[in-house]
């Protein structure tokens, strides 16, 4: 059976070619195409299996480089220092992908509560009526009947069969970033009529049938490779990622320098060839912090189970340090400050007189665009003025369009006995501006509206005018309609929103609200959640310092909440964005972080880094403490990691040039660097102080650049000291017993750095036993079997001595440098 509708088949021509009706499938039919056709999923969209995961972590720059040094040697015929160069990489890639798969399980059965649904048409038997249910859309058929309303995802390839004020966004197919009108046309030309499954609709309701699922929808066949970004062109990375991407490559570009440096060094000073390069390969590899990775990997996927357990799904491992990072939070209101439980409460005439009028149009409104449009969802306004609506008389629907969050009206053309009628409600400006008003009416309605905002309602205008039923909807003039009056609807603030606000605030992130809302139910709603409503600004018009100040935006279109954010984000703050609806895709595209309530519509949700699966707003509160408590570790393993790697590469090259032998062995460096780097993954383990929870975290490149350098050149010195000791001390004479005395103190001072430059003085287990064991490592690998292969004796007591003596004094100078540090924290 061949599915793909030709383009131009009329509809009734692809159901029957499909076998299927408008009815919708008959569910055992749908099962047996299950098993045909395979469940509805692309195949690039199925999570990376391990060993996927393993090949696609040897990317990495540091793991490029090492892996061209481990060449350079065995090219050399260093088969030591290669050997211990691939288990590095390998004990690397391996903790790695280990990581991100086990970060991937634990949120997959979270991830399953919020997976995409899709409403579809469907029969228990042939002659049983239809029923509409949501079923998971990766189990849809080639001729099952679907249902779509804005914010939906298109989930497989379909036939429109009916639309409504359909508009939708195929930018990943089609590079048209905007939305494009879809018509049900009986014969088309173009794909008017076609949606592609990856499209998402922005307004209006449509019924389709699925005419391609899985790998057989024009999205899997254009996107065989990876896939792009889901948050689209305009995904920027991080600048956390940046910064850290930033260090990398500055190490990257001393990895490739250092070796040429000590080569050259070397035979000017030496006369010596070739038989330095494994020594400078080795010392090229001590500065790599080849660990980086995984320790990143590492405190995002335990910092994603955490939240897991929590309820919150971190979808994008990378988002956690950003979500540290924000310093403003803009959230929309309704459905994240409200409940989105609208109830109705009052209707009344332009002047603000009690009248039922209004409401019975709203009701008619609403009614028809119900039926006619069919969204799959009822609109929770809609709902709300349907249930406290008077009879509404014999009117007939004709013709409707839902509620579009751009026009910010839904509208309805109704056949009132003799009169055909077009009723518009929605957002009181846009009611307005659609009528005619003398400007004492205009400013006597407007003047209603403010009050009833005031006083916390959410208020919808409604108005009417004559129209005709030859030319339709479409062609009604609606600009000079007449308006009938308000609706009034109270929407309760969520229980736990003011603690959730509370919490952010302890925590230093400011809280803008950016609603399409009236700004006098927005100051309200503000103030009964216990947050100062402080400089409420309009959307229209509003510069970038009057973002910056107002606490809540109103009367905002979706493109003025993404120009918002985008002013806020010029303005050098990091911004997440908190909302729930289609009107809020564009702002979460632009923020740094996106979020999202579990409730939200499809697209918000696949745009989402951080989905709260709970029900609990203050887990926003809990993923900013998570995210800020990782990017500290990460940033603590940087700092110890490199400043000790620097020290030791400059006193190893320093040394190098006055002793008349290699100062450690390559074998020696790889060994010691293999124990330092085991040891550091117990700083992913790390819980940093409160004060790092006060305040949004930022890493600041300049400021670890500095922190490396400065205690590289104290580790330097340190290591130089030690040289003169080793040089002096009677009985370490010999190259064994000076590369032995070199390797013991270099493992001593890296436990201490771990245990000096952090930013807290406690210790934890797994810290206290990595260091131990480092310093334990240290001390007995002399006395080991594993000495020999090392090139390392036995060294006499008063060295050892002599060492510690060193180690002690070192320990004193870190305590003393990083005691205002610690203060801070
Ligand atoms: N179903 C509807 N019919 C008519 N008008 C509506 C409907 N839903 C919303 N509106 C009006 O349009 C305005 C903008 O709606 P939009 O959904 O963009 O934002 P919002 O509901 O106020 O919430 P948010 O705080 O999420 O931005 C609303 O304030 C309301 O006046």
């Amino acid at each position: 059976m061949v599915w793909a509708p030709e383009a131009a088949d009329t509809p009734l021509r692809v159901l029957r070619r499909l076998e299927t009706g408008p009815r919708g499938l008959v569910a055992a039919d749908a099962e047996a195409r299950l098993l045909d056709h395979g469940e509805n999923v692309v195949p690039s969209r199925r999570p990376p299996t391990l060993p996927r995961r393993f090949v696609r972590s040897l990317r990495d720059p540091f793991t490029l480089v090492l892996l061209g040094l481990g060449l350079v040697s065995a090219l050399i015929a260093s088969w030591a220092t290669a050997g211990v160069i691939v288990l590095l990489v390998a004990v690397s890639c391996l903790l790695r992908s280990n990581g991100e798969y086990r970060a991937d399980r634990s949120t997959a059965a979270l991830r399953r509560l919020v997976a995409t649904t899709t409403t579809v048409r469907r029969r228990a038997t042939k002659d049983a009526e239809p029923e509409e249910r949501e079923i998971p859309a990766d189990q849809l058929v080639p001729g099952d009947v679907i249902k779509l309303g804005p914010g939906d995802l298109v989930p497989a390839d379909a036939r429109l069969l009916r639309a409504n004020g359909l508009t939708v966004h195929q930018a990943q197919l089609t590079g048209e970033s905007a939305p494009v009108p879809k018509r049900a046309l009986d014969l088309p030309e173009g794909d008017e009529h076609l949606l592609w499954q990856g499209s998402s609709v922005t307004s209006g309701s449509a019924l389709a049938v699925v005419t391609a699922t899985g790998a057989a929808t024009r999205f899997a066949g254009a996107y065989a490779g990876p896939l792009p970004s889901r948050r689209g062109a305009g995904r920027r990375t991080s600048a956390f990622d940046r910064s850290v991407n930033g260090l990398s490559w500055v190490l990257v570009r001393g990895m490739l320098v250092i070796p040429p440096v000590a080569l050259v060094a070397n035979a000017v000073l030496r006369g010596k060839g070739l038989e330095a390069l494994p020594f400078a390969v080795a010392v090229a590899v001590g500065l790599t912090p080849e660990m980086l990775p995984v320790v990143v990997t590492t405190v995002l996927a335990r910092g994603s189970a955490l939240l897991a357990r929590r309820g919150v799904i971190v979808k994008r491992l990378s988002a956690l340090p950003d979500v540290g990072a924000i310093d403003i939070l803009c959230m929309d209101k309704t459905g994240t400050l409200t409940r989105d439980r609208p109830v109705l409460s009052g209707s009344v005439g332009p002047g603000g007189r009690p009248d039922p009028e209004p409401l019975r149009w709203a009701a008619v409104n609403g009614l028809w665009t119900l039926h006619l449009a069919d969204p799959p969802a009822p609109d929770p306004l809609d709902e709300a003025i349907l249930a406290g609506a008077p009879d509404l008389g014999e009117v007939e629907g004709l013709d409707a369009v839902p509620f579009d969050p751009l026009t910010r009206v839904s509208r309805a053309l109704v056949r009132d006995g003799e009169d055909v009628v077009v009723v518009v409600k929605g957002a009181v400006e846009a009611v307005l501006e659609r009528c005619a008003l003398g400007e004492r009416e205009r400013r006597r309605a407007n003047a209603t509206a403010a009050s009833l905002a005031r006083a916390g309602a959410r208020v919808l205008a409604v108005a009417r005018g004559p129209a005709s039923a030859r030319t339709g909807l479409d062609a009604a003039g609606e600009r000079d309609l007449t308006l009938v009056g308000f609706v009034t609807l109270a929407d309760e603030p969520s229980p736990d929103a003011a603690a959730a606000l509370a919490l952010l605030a302890r925590r230093g992130v400011k809280v803008k609200i950016l609603t399409g809302d009236h700004p006098g139910t927005a100051a309200r709603i503000c103030r009964e959640l216990g947050l100062e409503a402080g400089e409420v600004a309009d959307a229209a018009g509003l510069t970038a310092a009057a973002a910056e100040r107002a606490t809540v935006i109103a009367r905002c279109t979706p493109e003025q909440k993404a120009r918002v954010v985008r002013a806020l984000r010029a303005a050098g703050h990091t911004v997440g964005f908190l909302g729930d609806g289609v009107n809020d895709l564009p702002a979460m595209r632009a923020a740094d972080v996106g979020i999202c309530p579990r409730a939200a519509v499809d697209v918000t949700r696949e745009a989402a880094d951080i989905v709260l699966a709970g029900k609990d707003l203050s887990a926003i509160g809990q993923a900013v403490a998570v995210g800020r408590r990782s990017s500290g570790n990460i940033v603590t393993y940087l700092r110890i990691a490199l400043s000790s790697n620097l020290g030791n590469v400059i006193a190893m090259l320093v040394a190098g040039l006055a002793l008349p032998f290699l100062p450690m062995l390559p074998v020696q460096v790889l060994a010691q660097n293999l124990c330092f780097d085991a040891a550091q993954l117990a700083l992913a383990f790390e819980r940093p102080g409160p004060a790092a929870l006060r305040r949004p975290f930022r890493l600041r490149r300049r400021a670890v650049l500095r922190f490396i350098l400065g205690f590289g050149l104290v580790n330097a010195g340190v290591d130089l000291a030690t040289f003169a000791v080793l040089t002096r001390v009677p009985g370490m004479e010999g190259e064994p017993a000076f590369h032995t005395g070199w390797l013991v103190e270099n493992m001593l001072t890296q436990a201490a750095i771990m245990l000096l430059l952090r930013p807290v003085r406690r210790v934890s287990r797994p810290l206290g036993l990595a260091t131990g064991a480092l310093a334990v490592a240290g001390l007995l690998l002399p006395l080991s079997p594993l000495a020999p292969a090392l090139g390392l004796v036995r060294l006499p007591v008063t060295s050892v001595l002599w060492l510690l003596l060193v180690l002690v004094l070192y320990a004193g100078v870190l305590v003393a440098l990083t005691a205002r540090t610690r203060r801070r924290a």
